[in-house]
């Protein structure tokens, strides 16, 4: 019997891509698989831990439709998203053969997701490639957009293409073997949607985000739709983030990369949990510059910190000096002409982007909030 699915598309053009939702399809891979490849072999790039609880399962899908596959295992943490994860990755896929109408499929979170579709950017001019993802954050997020990097000293996902996949299979089934703070972590991205432009959306996160996280499955899939379709939706309006339409997604990420680079990309702060904490800084400098009131920032605090996340400088571990963590900002990738613009908000749901605030003022505003 086929799954219940939900399918929806990101609509590019010539590389417009569907994505596939439905508990139990990673069971189906194979058949989803198999109408894109030209020859009946493929790649599968994923982690330790993915490899333990997936990999085999992945394989019988795709070998019930006579699909033969190689696998590369990497180590599972952000410290993959890297130079020496992209050479390694790189060299394997050439050892293996890849060929440009390979559909290489990136089995896992979105430290897989990002490293592979950036791999699959460059080796051989472009491969094509297909995003399975495991995390929450992956669902919600990473695996849908095309935005493809590694990390670099200097700042996070500074090397990088946008490269879209030709494909994305989401199943909710793996969120039951995924660690609680991992989850919380992808939650953070799932909130963001609603703090960009849906209010109702935020409400329903206050209502629903402690059941989500303590395994409604119901509430999953509900959440992961709805993020899906805003995020497809806001790709296909501005691919690229040359319109200030994609940079929304980017809210709390200023601020919360620079506190993963103080943290060096570490298990000490995950990503969605330095966007939390961002998303924060973000509302409480928007209030600081009476652009919303202070009420909806401690809305937003509080929600955050009722379900676990960071929610201040201090519960995401960061005593740093507001004027290194601007630093950080310094290197941001929409800095445009000298100036960094930020992702502020007028209120639950109602942002928008502006260069109007310098780093020094960010530097100040970040002293007065680790004080
Ligand atoms: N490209 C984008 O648009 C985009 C969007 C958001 C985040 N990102 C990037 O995504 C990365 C973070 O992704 P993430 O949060 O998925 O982290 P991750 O890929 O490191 O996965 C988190 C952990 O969960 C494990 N795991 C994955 N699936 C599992 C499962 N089903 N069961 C048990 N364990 C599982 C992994 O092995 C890892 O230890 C960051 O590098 C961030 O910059 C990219
Ligand atoms: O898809 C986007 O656009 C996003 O901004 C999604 C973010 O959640 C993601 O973390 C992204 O990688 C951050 O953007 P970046 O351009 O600063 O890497
Ligand atoms: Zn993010």
């Amino acid at each position: 019997m086929e799954t219940a699915m939900t399918r929806l598309t990101v609509e590019l053009g010539a590389r417009s891509y569907p994505i596939l939702i439905g508990e139990g399809l990673l069971d189906e891979l194979g058949a989803h698989v198999a109408p894109l490849l030209k020859r009946p072999r493929t790649m599968i790039v994923t982690d330790t831990h993915v490899a333990d609880a997936y990999l085999a399962k992945v394989g019988a899908a795709l070998g019930a439709e006579g699909i033969s596959f190689s696998s590369l295992v990497l180590p599972a943490g952000e410290a993959t998203k890297s130079w020496e994860g992209l050479a390694r990755l790189t060299e394997w896929l050439i050892g293996e053969g890849v060929e440009r109408s390979d559909h290489v499929i990136a089995l896992g979170g979105g430290v897989i997701g990002d490293l592979v579709g950036f791999a699959c950017s460059i080796v051989k001019r472009g491969c094509a490639f297909i995003q399975v993802p495991t995390t929450l954050l992956a669902q919600v997020d990473s695996s849908v957009g095309g935005k493809t990097a590694i990390n670099v000293p200097a700042g996070k996902n500074l090397i990088g293409a946008f490269h879209q996949p030709a494909l994305v299979v989401i199943d909710p089934a793996t969120l039951t073997t995924l660690p609680r703070r991992e989850l919380g972590a992808g939650y953070a991205e799932v909130v963001k949607y609603g703090l960009i432009d849906d209010a109702d959306f935020f409400a329903w996160c206050e209502a629903n985000g402690a059941a989500l996280l303590a395994g409604d499955t119901a509430a999953r899939a509900y959440a992961i739709a709805h993020s899906v379709a805003a995020k497809a939706r806001i790709v296909a309006a501005d691919e690229r983030e040359t319109q200030d339409i994609r940079a929304l997604l980017n809210l709390g990420h200023s601020f919360g990369h620079a506190l993963e680079a103080e943290t060096g990309y570490s298990a000490r702060l995950l990503h969605g949990e330095a966007v939390a904490a961002g998303m924060v800084l973000a509302h409480r400098f928007s209030a600081a510059k009476g652009l919303c009131s202070a009420a909806d920032a401690e809305r937003v605090r509080a929600h955050l910190a009722s379900v676990d996340l960071p929610h201040s400088l201090a519960s995401a571990g960061i005593n740093t000096g507001g004027a290194a963590l601007a630093a950080h900002m310094a290197h941001d990738k929409k800095v445009r002409g000298g100036k960094l613009p930020l992702i502020l908000t007028r209120g639950i749901g109602q942002s928008f982007i502006t260069d109007e605030y310098g780093l020094d003022s960010v530097a100040d505003f970040l002293d007065a909030q680790a004080a």
